[in-house]
């Protein structure tokens, strides 16, 4: 139903806060065989400590095409996918519902392995760059 005018729409809806993105940390030095620098891990959580398992059905991380199986598809939770680099690039994370009426939600999220500029990845530090996002469900069947 197309509301044009100002009238806010009657009904109910479901607000479910998450949060999504990277932690990273450097390996110490260049890996030899492959001249990766960092292990990551990129993820979508609950905000509130709850199975986010009762509402997402599954969550696809689509990484570089230089990666493997860049589309990776993950059925339960945690809904997160490491792996091992050298760069900084975006992702795509699609999260599909338990409930197929309600259309899967696309959220972009440059992966970080630098605290701060190049120099940072002789720190040892671990990392992270995440983000809060409210996913609402209108008037859920
Ligand atoms: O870094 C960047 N893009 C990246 C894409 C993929 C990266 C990566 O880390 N890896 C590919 C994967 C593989 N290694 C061997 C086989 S697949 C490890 S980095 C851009 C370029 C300028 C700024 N950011």
């Amino acid at each position: 139903m197309a509301n044009n005018d100002l009238t806010r729409v009657k009904g109910t809806s479901i607000v479910k806060p998450i949060i999504y993105g990277n932690t990273a940390k450097y390996f110490g030095q260049k890996r030899h065989e492959d001249g990766h620098t960092h292990k990551w891990c990129v993820y979508v959580r609950p905000y509130v400590n709850e199975d986010i398992g009762t509402w997402v059905k599954k969550v696809h991380f689509k990484l570089h095409d230089s990666y493997e199986s860049p589309t990776r598809v993950v059925q339960k939770p945690p809904f997160e996918v490491s792996e091992t680099g050298w760069g900084e690039f975006e992702l795509v994370i699609k999260i599909f519902f338990q409930d197929t009426s309600e259309r899967p939600v696309t959220l972009y999220h440059v992966l970080k392995l630098y605290s701060n500029g190049q120099d940072s990845e002789l720190s040892e530090k671990p990392v992270l760059s995440e983000f809060y996002e409210e996913i609402i469900f209108q008037d859920p069947s």
